[in-house]
């Protein structure tokens, strides 16, 4: 199964994948990460990454200078290459999710070639991506993969589904 899960902005893209990681874990092997939004007194201020079996944290960004950056955050490249190193890991897991591969996270060398490679030797993989990227592995992604398009309409039912194709 390789399903790339798009849509708009705080659609439920990372709330999706965590009930399907909720759902499965403890009855197979699930590896990957989210990305989560950083709110300090309701302002947000940043993401971070979190890894889903070790509930490891990474900032991934911040509001404020510094290179690289994203609009106005500065990226922490540094914990990508972490991220990456983590993603090399996945290879033996029954499914790995990645939550999100988005301009953030391709700022990083290391983060793609980790996807190019999973890609290349894994057949289980839910990934969430960024809607209107034009990057070369979101485009690869978009070819390769089936392409879900949530809404909140179909996004309790795209859970399911996801959820029964795993199981057959
Ligand atoms: N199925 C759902 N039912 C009710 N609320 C939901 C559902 N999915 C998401 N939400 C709510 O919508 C908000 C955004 O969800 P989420 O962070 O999963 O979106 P996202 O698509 O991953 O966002 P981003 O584009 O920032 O990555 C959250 O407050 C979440 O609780």
């Amino acid at each position: 199964m390789r399903v790339a899960i798009t849509g708009r902005p705080g659609v439920g893209k990372t709330t999706a994948c965590l009930k399907i990681y909720e759902r499965l874990r403890g009855k197979k092997d699930i590896r990957g990460f989210v990305t989560r939004e950083v709110r300090e007194k309701g302002v947000r201020v940043g993401f971070e990454i979190v890894e889903l079996t070790t509930n490891e944290t990474y900032v991934l960004a911040r509001k404020g200078d510094g290179y690289p950056r994203v609009s106005k955050y500065r990226v922490f490249v540094e914990n990508l290459e972490i991220v990456a190193s983590r993603i090399a890991g996945y290879a033996n897991a029954d499914l790995v999710i990645l939550d999100e591969v988005g301009p953030m996270e391709l700022k990083s060398r290391s983060f793609v070639d980790a996807v190019e490679r999973l890609l290349d030797s894994h057949e289980n993989l839910l990934l969430t991506v960024h809607y209107r990227s034009t990057h070369p592995l979101v485009l690869r992604i978009k070819r390769e993969f089936e392409v879900v398009e949530l809404t909140p309409e179909n996004r309790d039912r795209v859970v399911e589904e996801v959820l029964e194709r795993l199981d057959s």
